[in-house]
């Protein structure tokens, strides 16, 4: 049975397999079954979802999968997890561009943090997400993946997210990561999200930028403007420009190297 170099890491405990495919010869053909069998927390390595580290011309290509193996144009934590081994490597130096299937992001090490800029988000309209015995109005907020995103009196209100929560399918034809969020202070919120193809999981990049931009449109605050994102992995701090640009800055860590036959 052959053996494959993988790697863990994680970024405020949203966490990644990573395979390194360099010339794409060993995992051109990953199924989705093999990503499930990789991101199994009992029969395999454990992961919210798998980076796929191939080389694109000069720079490097994010193949992004999600745990229940379907494919996302982004993740924001996983870029940054992404960039860290790339770094610690040494195979790339900060900024760091790096091609995803929402285009190209470019990665900014300083120290232990690690920022991305997202790009410009899209805030679109409103529909509704329901949870058993709460349903709330939720902000489209599109980071070159879905999101709804429901301000709630509690993060309790979402209940234990073990199914995928109510959504207008109209709105989400492909599904939707769904943002539940508190305030806790001034320019400061705290979320729990239940992402697609993932489930619940303790934080999601995309989604503490799309919670950042709807907190910023309903306080009135637009571009020039920063928030803290607290998840239950952690903190990130979003910083949505002047030139309508969202940058997502936290830890990102490698924590485990190996091989695996699966
Ligand atoms: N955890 C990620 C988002 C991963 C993709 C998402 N589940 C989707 O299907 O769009 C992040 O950090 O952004």
């Amino acid at each position: 049975m052959p053996e494959y170099p993988f790697l863990k890491g994680h970024g405020t405990e949203n966490d990644f397999v990573l395979l390194p495919d360099h010339d794409g010869s060993i995992h051109g053909d990953l199924s989705a079954d093999r990503v499930r069998a990789l991101c199994d927390r009992r029969a395999g390595i454990g992961g919210d979802g798998v980076l796929r580290v191939v080389r694109r011309g000069d720079g490097w290509f994010m193949d992004y999968r999600n745990s229940d193996g379907s494919i996302s144009e982004m993740c924001g934590n996983g870029i940054r997890v992404f960039a860290r081994y790339l770094v610690d490597e040494g195979l790339a130096t900060s900024p760091i561009p790096v091609e995803t299937r929402d285009g190209v992001k470019v990665l900014t090490v300083d120290g232990d943090l690690i920022t991305a800029d997202m790009g410009t988000p899209k805030v679109l309209g409103e529909s509704k997400v329901g949870v058993p015995g709460h349903t709330w109005v939720a902000r489209h907020v599109d980071m070159g993946n879905p999101h709804a995103v429901a301000f709630v009196d509690s993060l309790d209100d979402a209940g234990t997210l073990l199914e995928a929560p109510e959504h207008d399918d109209d709105t989400y034809p492909d599904g939707v990561n769904v943002e539940f969020v508190v305030r806790r202070g001034e320019r400061h919120v705290a979320m729990r999200v239940h992402e697609r193809g993932s489930g619940e999981t303790r934080s999601c990049g995309t989604g503490a930028c799309a919670v950042m931009v709807a907190a910023a449109v309903a306080d009135g605050n637009g571009p020039g403007s920063a928030y803290q994102v607290d998840v239950p992995g952690g903190t990130l701090t979003v910083t949505w420009t002047e030139d309508d640009r969202v940058l997502l800055t936290g830890p990102a860590v490698i924590v485990a190297r190996g091989t695996t036959s699966l």
